[in-house]
């Protein structure tokens, strides 16, 4: 097969869809891979990295679209992207559908097979292709509202840890899974108190049993978020319903509730995030004000992190890669259920529950 990897173009997004190691394995397999020239330079990759595996540097974008049977990449296709795709190409990547009609309404005419990252599903329930990045997102989301806490950036001016005679600062985490968890584990390390929500017992138990004591548990309902948020010094958004929207569990009046210079990281903002007034950002401009609430809500948070990034993701992206060149991928998904959960888009068809709820089609 033919597979093609371009270069991001999604604001500060210095990920890239396979590493230097990964398209070993591809051109191993006899398969030939097309790299855009500079795709690996933001993850320390460099044009003779990929050509010494036996890639192909090509120079454009166009290039890579239109030589390649399968585009394997990180984010989302950006508009400049959707007239390169073409009908019955394979786009192995993270699309988010339920937090963009347009994006959504395009790979449908594009009559491309999209796989998702995000809805591969393991028999368990877990969703490995997401698992990496929810690792990075989770753990940068402290390191991010830390930082946001500080007074000359408009925060609280709270420091995470306080220090000794000061009691240290107030996290609250909303979701249990796994951003949340790496969310609780560095926020605990840093010395905050951490407060963690979730609907599911088993994840609550589970966390209850790893965390350290200044790590409490409580069930997530309306009346216990309100209650928490007078308090808390920063909320992380780590909740997600597979494939479709996230439920709004702040709402722009709750805001009220807070302290001003509370600051938020919703990391959930790619399925369309958790609190009302959240909007996607950037890293270039990550954060935005309301009511005096500090929003930090950037959609491709590992994208800041690529050198560590790129390899989480290809680590676990690899295999299923692999499968797709090998076997095609009706033959790869017929065989293999938890991949073929991944596919969200087929013949200009929605096939993944959640998609079409979220635009209320
Ligand atoms: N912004 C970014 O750069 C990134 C965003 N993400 C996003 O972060 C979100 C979370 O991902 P994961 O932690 O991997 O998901 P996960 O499935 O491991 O965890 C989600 C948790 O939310 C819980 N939940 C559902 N409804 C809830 C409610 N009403 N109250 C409290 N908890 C509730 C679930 O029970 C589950 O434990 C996803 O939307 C994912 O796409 C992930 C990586 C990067
Ligand atoms: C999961 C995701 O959206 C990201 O890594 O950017
Ligand atoms: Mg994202």
């Amino acid at each position: 097969m033919v597979i093609g990897i371009p270069k991001e173009i999604k604001n500060n997004e210095s990920r890239v869809g396979m590493t230097p190691s990964g398209v070993y394995e591809l051109t191993k397999n006899k398969h030939t891979v097309f790299v855009q020239s500079t795709a690996g330079f933001g993850s320390g990759f460099s044009d003779q990295d990929y050509k010494d595996v036996s890639a192909i540097i090509v120079d454009t974008i166009e290039e890579v679209y239109a030589k390649s049977d399968m585009i394997v990449k990180v984010k989302e296709p950006i508009a400049y992207e959707y007239p390169l795709i073409k009908p019955n190409q394979i786009v192995f990547t993270y699309f988010h559908f339920a937090s963009s009609e347009d994006l959504t309404l395009a790979m449908m005419k594009s009559n491309a097979i999209c796989i998702a990252y995000e809805t591969v599903e393991d028999d368990d329930g877990s969703l490995p292709l997401l698992t990496p990045m929810s690792e990075v997102a989770g753990r940068m989301a402290i390191q991010q509202g830390a930082k946001y806490l500080e007074k000359p950036i408009k925060g609280r001016g709270v420091l995470l840890g306080g220090v000794p005679g000061v009691p240290p600062g107030k996290v609250l985490i909303l979701g249990a899974g796994v951003v949340g968890v790496q969310a609780a584990k560095m926020a605990a390390g840093l010395g905050a108190h951490v407060t963690i929500m979730d609907i599911n017992m088993k994840r609550l138990r589970y966390v209850n049993d790893v965390m350290p004591n200044h790590v409490t548990t409580e069930f997530s309902s309306e009346y216990n978020i309100r209650k928490n948020i007078k308090t808390h010094d920063l909320v992380i958004g780590g909740v997600l319903l597979k494939g479709a929207k996230a439920p709004k569990l702040i709402t722009k009046d709750m805001l009220k509730l807070m302290r001003p210079g509370t600051v938020i990281v919703d990391v959930a903002v790619d399925q369309g995030g958790c609190f009302e007034t959240t909007k996607p950002t950037t890293h270039e401009d990550p954060t935005y004000i309301i009511d005096d609430i500090v929003h930090y809500c950037v959609a491709n948070m590992p994208g800041a992190v690529p050198y560590t990034s790129t390899m989480a993701l290809t680590n676990v992206t690899l295999p299923y890669v692999l499968k797709l060149a090998n076997k095609g991928w009706k033959k790869a998904c017929e065989e293999d259920i938890i991949l073929a959960k991944g596919i969200n888009i087929l013949n200009g068809e929605i096939v993944c529950e959640g998609i079409a709820e979220a635009f209320n089609w």
